[in-house]
């Protein structure tokens, strides 16, 4: 049995003081972020350059000693490695091209083909798993079908998830398909990155909290399910988080829904009402909000005093409720890093 931190709250212990990360722990908010970007080029090589994937990984892990790594890729390799366009235009974000018909949908390659493109993926995770300190878990992770989907069939970032939203509606067979599709190649992908050593996979299904109604059970909850118990067949015993992002009151009975070990919680809901609904049902992780990253002084600090404090009776990952920004300041990471572990000297 190992003794790792986070692998122990995820088998549902309440530590004495919680385990930390952060989404976006590797990020332009770091000087050594940024430089290994440029020796890169741009974010698809750099993502695909596994020595440089993995300096940009271990970076966080040396400065502030966080108990977990996140293998630094990104969500949209994936479509990808299923054959569509991706590119990044600085300051738009990402941009593939859409998805809106049956031909453009036959045109995509098989789950089982994801592998080819895929491959410098693993051998980052490679090389992480034999060079982290041994007390610093390995994340894995992918996007959830929803969240990819909407991102496939806009060909872009969306405020709403409109596009997607649209197809599900005018075209549900060919919107069940693209689903069905990223369900098989996440399974695929993600157990690649447990073959290569990742220890926990992540799933973030960022823009979960536009479903309605059923759609959210039917398209954000059914397909981690269906990832996550295939997933833990081939692979007995790993730990799994689910991330859908601005569930809500939905929150409440996500462990078993999924069938994840640990539900991670964005900060749109309260500590205190999560720690009574939420944990009941395992661990959580979350939930401060990055802008206190950006903002600093007592009020990060008294907010994250209060997530530790609400969370404490059972297992819990403090991390943040969405990733880091570009904007944030790295003395106020170590600030509220120094605040859990309770070693602030003022
Ligand atoms: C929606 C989504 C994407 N990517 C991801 C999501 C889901 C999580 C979320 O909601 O944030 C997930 C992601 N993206 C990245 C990681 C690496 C691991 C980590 O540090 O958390 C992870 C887990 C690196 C990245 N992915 C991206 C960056 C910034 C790239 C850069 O260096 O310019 C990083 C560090 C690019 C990216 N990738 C994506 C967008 C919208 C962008 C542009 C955003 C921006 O410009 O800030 C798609």
């Amino acid at each position: 049995m190992t003794d790792k931190t986070i692998l122990r709250a995820l088998r549902g212990e309440t530590l004495p003081v919680p385990p930390v990360w952060m989404m976006r722990q590797a990020g332009r908010y770091l000087p050594e972020y940024k430089a290994t970007r440029a020796e890169a080029g741009d974010f698809l090589s750099l993502c695909y350059t596994p020595e440089l994937a993995a300096e940009v990984t271990f970076q966080p892990i040396r400065r502030y000693g966080f108990d977990a790594a996140i293998l630094f890729a990104d969500i949209l390799l994936l479509p990808q490695a299923l054959g569509m366009e991706l590119w990044f235009e600085t300051g738009e974000g990402p941009k593939l091209t859409p998805i809106a018909s049956e031909a453009d949908f036959a045109a995509l390659r098989p789950a089982s083909a994801v592998h080819d493109t895929l491959s410098p993926i693993y051998e980052t995770v490679r090389i992480l798993s034999k060079g982290l300190p041994a007390e610093t878990t390995l994340i894995g992770f992918a996007g959830a079908p929803w969240t990819v989907a909407t991102y496939m069939i806009a060909g872009r970032g969306t405020p709403d998830q409109g596009p997607a939203h649209a197809m599900k509606e005018a075209n549900p067979a060919l919107f069940r398909a693209i689903i069905d599709r990223l369900v098989e190649g996440t399974i695929e992908y993600l157990s690649a990155q447990v073959e290569a050593g990742a220890e926990v996979v992540k799933l973030f299904d960022s823009w979960a909290g536009s479903l309605q109604g059923e759609d959210f059970a039917r398209f954000s909850v059914a397909p981690m399910a269906e990832i996550t118990a295939a997933l833990k067949a081939r692979h007995p015993g790993l730990p799994v988080i689910a991330f859908p992002r601005g569930a809500g009151e939905r929150y409440a009975g996500l462990h078993a829904a999924i069938g994840a070990d640990c539900i991670a919680l964005d900060d749109g809901v309260a500590p205190d009402w999560a720690a009574r609904e939420v944990q009941p049902g395992g661990c959580v992780q979350g939930n401060l909000a990055s802008s206190h990253m950006v903002t600093g002084g007592d009020a990060l600090v008294a907010e994250t005093r209060a997530i530790v404090e609400a969370f404490s009776g059972g297992p819990h990952i403090f991390n943040l409720g969405h990733g880091i920004t570009p904007d944030a300041d790295p003395d106020n990471v170590r600030l509220m890093i120094d605040t859990i572990r309770d070693r602030l000297t003022s």
